[in-house]
């Protein structure tokens, strides 16, 4: 397989179309478009509203693209998000490739760029993984003003009682830095003051982040803003961003942000990129309003969430699609020969380079972590396509050996994935047995637990039926944190678990399918303006570090302008 260029290069070569004529046949018109440039668009505020309002069509099928537990470098969802949304527009469908937009951390970090790869990328790559049309920036000033506006609103007099040492609501930065998890802010005295403990988010773990995905429109928009809980005051009663009376400035901040994205693939296919949080540390899938908006479009939605079945799948399908009134019509899961290989080794750390040897029986050591997320996403009542994204040092034997597991032991549809290498026509055998999935499917699609059910029933429901803990633990402060939880209304509100994505355990080293283990619950952050309680696990950090090797050290900007470094 002789190599390909890079991800940036290939971008580079591919030939762009106009973006009017992109979207042309989803019956969009340029006056649907505010146009960054000939390559990049936003909805309008109207066509935005317009298709948003439409109930979702139940004749368009939304395909979810989840994975298994994967490597520390990804194992391809984007990519055949990307490819299989190709794949269909060349069968003649209309597709549109709705996901995330990246957040530099990880651009600058460890795992690079996330506009997909190869021959299934989204372009503009560069300006895609850098500036694009500034939401992230948007959304880090936004989260900014509030925290600016609430310490200054202590400063001049506290009229709200706020009490310092009980202020939830951090500092956002777009940079991963572990010298800003921890912070001292108000030093300097009574011109600055008063001083207080503070931390720093990442800006997609921003509670704005979640806000912005979740709303349906512009209002709900703004009410949710107001209802973001800062702070408690003396009487321990919550303090919101209503009370600070800064919604309305926030709302201004992000009512370009609020609107999709627009762009293309390499080969020319729609796809709306918009919003951007990560699956562990948030609930890792694109705003609702790209997935309504394409759903009012195209025949097929192909849309991803982030990490394994059990972060980012989980989230699509009990918080994300009830919020949406979305019914996914299958779920294909990503697998790869090396993620296979690293759980059948039961590595921990990862050695890449132990998985480059052609390994049959180490593949099959992993089928156990492959079968558990099959389980996982047939209990929500969806079709499973197990996707194959083939890497060039895969052998025929060990694809074999996993189309055989999947068709002889699982009984679930699969097919091998060239979309890197290939572009869509490496994806029609999947995309057909996305169809043939569909249409021989019984069952309907429901959410794991009740809507009603208290936050510790929905916790223990995730844990054993998703993550196969045998239960969960409460520390005293988690505990103490449900017990507030009702003064924020949020007691039977839908959760967000927070935990590592290289294990279905709360611990990275347990690879495979753990058994016996039981879920460590250390602190809930009610997220009133999301409309769900995030639930922090094990060690999960908010705001990354920089690897050893930050991706920024290999950057540049060459005399013709092209940026070196960037994948
Ligand atoms: N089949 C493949 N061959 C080579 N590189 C691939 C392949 N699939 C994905 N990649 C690369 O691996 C990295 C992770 O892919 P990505 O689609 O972002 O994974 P995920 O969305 O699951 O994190 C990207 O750099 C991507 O270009
Ligand atoms: O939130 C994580 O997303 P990826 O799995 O696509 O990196
Ligand atoms: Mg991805």
């Amino acid at each position: 397989d002789q190599d390909l260029p890079s991800d940036v290069e290939l971008a580079r070569r591919a030939d762009r179309q106009p973006i009017e004529d992109v979207v042309a046949p989803l019956g969009l018109e340029p006056a649907d478009l505010d146009q960054y440039g000939d390559h990049v668009a936003k909805l309008s505020s109207a066509t935005t509203r317009r298709l948003t309002d439409r109930a979702a069509s139940s004749d368009t099928r939304y395909v979810l693209v989840t994975g298994m537990t994967p490597t520390p470098r990804g194992e391809g969802k984007t990519v055949t998000n990307v490819g299989l949304a190709q794949a269909f527009d060349r069968l003649g469908k209309t597709a549109v490739a709705a996901i995330r937009e990246p957040s530099l951390g990880p651009v600058f970090g460890v795992k690079g760029g996330a506009a997909g790869g190869g021959h299934s990328q989204v372009l503009p790559m560069k300006e895609i993984n850098l500036h694009f049309t500034g939401d992230l920036h948007a959304v880090t000033a936004a989260h900014n003003l509030i925290a600016a506006t609430l310490d200054n609103h202590v400063h001049q007099g506290n009229a709200l009682e706020i009490d310092v040492d009980r202020i939830v609501w951090p500092r956002a930065l777009d940079v991963n830095d572990r010298a800003l998890r921890e912070a001292v802010v108000g030093l300097g005295g009574t011109t600055n003051g008063p001083p207080r403990e503070d931390a720093f988010v990442l800006t997609p773990a921003s509670e704005l982040m979640a806000v912005l995905c979740l709303a349906s429109d512009r209002e709900d928009l703004e009410s949710r803003i107001g209802r973001i809980v800062v702070a408690t005051d003396a009487d321990g009663a919550p303090v919101t961003v209503d009370d600070l009376g800064v919604t309305g400035a926030v709302v201004v901040l992000l009512e370009d942000a609020f609107r999709p994205n627009v762009v293309q693939t390499t080969e020319g296919t729609p796809a709306f990129v918009h919003g951007g949080p990560f699956a562990n540390i948030a609930h890792g899938t694109n705003t609702i309003v790209a997935d309504r908006a394409a759903g009012a479009l195209a025949d097929y939605v192909v849309t991803e969430a982030g990490f394994g079945a059990d972060l980012g799948a989980e989230k699509f399908f009990d918080i994300v699609a009830p919020a949406a009134d979305i019914t996914p019509a299958a779920a294909v899961l990503v697998v790869t020969v090396r993620a296979l290989k690293y759980h059948g080794k039961d590595l921990w750390p990862v050695e890449f380079d132990a998985l480059e040897d052609p390994d049959v029986e180490a593949v099959r050591g992993g089928f156990a972590n492959l079968d558990r997320h099959v389980g996982v996403l047939q209990q929500y009542g969806v079709p499973v396509v197990v996707a194959i994204n083939r890497f060039p040092s895969d052998t025929d034997a060990e694809v074999d050996a996993i189309l055989e597991h999947c068709r002889d032991d699982l009984e679930v549809r699969a097919a091998e994935s060239t979309v890197h290498r290939d572009g869509g026509e490496g994806g029609i055998a999947l995309a057909k047995a996305v169809d043939a999935a569909v249409e021989g499917h019984e069952g309907t699609f429901a959410p794991l637990y009740d809507r009603d059910a208290p936050v510790s029933e929905k916790i223990e429901t995730v844990a054993t039926e998703v993550y196969g803990a045998d239960g969960v633990t409460f520390t005293a402060d988690a505990r103490k944190d449900l017990e507030r939880l009702e003064r924020v209304g949020l007691e039977t509100a839908p959760v967000c678990l927070s935990k590592t994505p290289y294990s279905f355990s709360d611990d990275a080293s347990k690879n495979g399918a753990p058994t016996g283990w039981e879920l460590t619950v250390r602190e809930l952050r009610p997220a009133a303006g999301a409309g769900f309680v995030v639930a922090l696990t094990g060690d999960v950090l908010t705001m990354p570090g920089l690897p050893a090797e930050p991706a920024a050290l290999e950057m540049g900007l060459a005399d013709d302008g092209s940026v070196s470094g960037l994948f």
